[in-house]
């Protein structure tokens, strides 16, 4: 499988579930449009990545597969992709401080022939729900200073020290991270087709690492 993302998150839940992997980033520009929603955008960018990745390819991998992803943080209408600086890091938790925002990753998952045209294509936008503790200043000030929020949509990472800031999630914990694995990996095994289950396939070489 190819994947058009140099998060290694992505690369991290992908190979767990048993993926091999190659990784080919993608190099989009990730504005948003006047009036396109949190939602819409994610969409558009995994769909942007994934082809600009397969244009590029001169033949498909061995299981003709290739997936691209983006991720956003939002409350209401406003958007939080990575953070420009330390401060804007800091702007950006303080900001989700005690409240509840949204999560979205655009998903685009393509089957594609030996000589990397198209042949089949799935997309979908996962959302889940995160809840912050309120934050003190002091907390915010630390957390910027441990580095991690920097290459983060929203200036968080929940698998890592960020884990301290949240309270709940509601949703694919996965999903937050990065990637909606257990979605994708369903989505996957419709767009291969042949009746084969890629989840069982996941679980047998997942479980045999564990
Ligand atoms: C909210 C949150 C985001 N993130 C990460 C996931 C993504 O890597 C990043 C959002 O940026 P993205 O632009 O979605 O991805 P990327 O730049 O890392 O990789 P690429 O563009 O090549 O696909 O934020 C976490 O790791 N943990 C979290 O809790």
């Amino acid at each position: 499988m190819i994947l058009a993302s140099q998060s290694p998150r992505r690369r991290e839940l992908l190979g767990d579930a048993g993926f091999e992997l190659e990784v080919v980033p993608a190099d989009i520009d990730e504005t948003r449009q006047d009036g396109e929603s949190p939602v819409d955008l994610v969409g558009r960018l995994a769909a942007e990545k994934a082809e600009s990745v397969r244009a590029a390819l001169e033949h498909a991998p061995a299981d003709g597969l290739l997936v691209a992803a983006d991720t956003i943080v939002w409350m209401g209408d406003e958007a939080l992709g990575k953070p420009a600086d330390a401060a804007d890091a800091a702007a950006m938790l303080h900001e989700l401080s005690g409240r509840t925002h949204h999560v979205s990753t655009g998903v685009c998952a393509m089957l594609l022939a030996p000589d990397g045209s198209l042949e089949r294509e799935a997309r979908f936008v996962e959302t889940s729900d995160v809840t912050f503790w309120e934050l003190t200043d002091e907390q915010v000030d630390a957390y910027v200073a441990c580095g991690e929020p920097l290459d983060k949509a929203g200036a968080y990472g929940i698998q890592g020290t960020g884990r301290l800031l949240v309270r709940e999630v509601r949703g694919d914990y996965s999903n937050v991270v990065g990637l909606p694995v257990a979605r994708l990996v369903r989505e996957l095994g419709k767009l291969v087709g042949g009746g084969r289950d890629l989840v069982v396939q996941s679980i047998r070489i997942g479980g045999a690492h564990a």
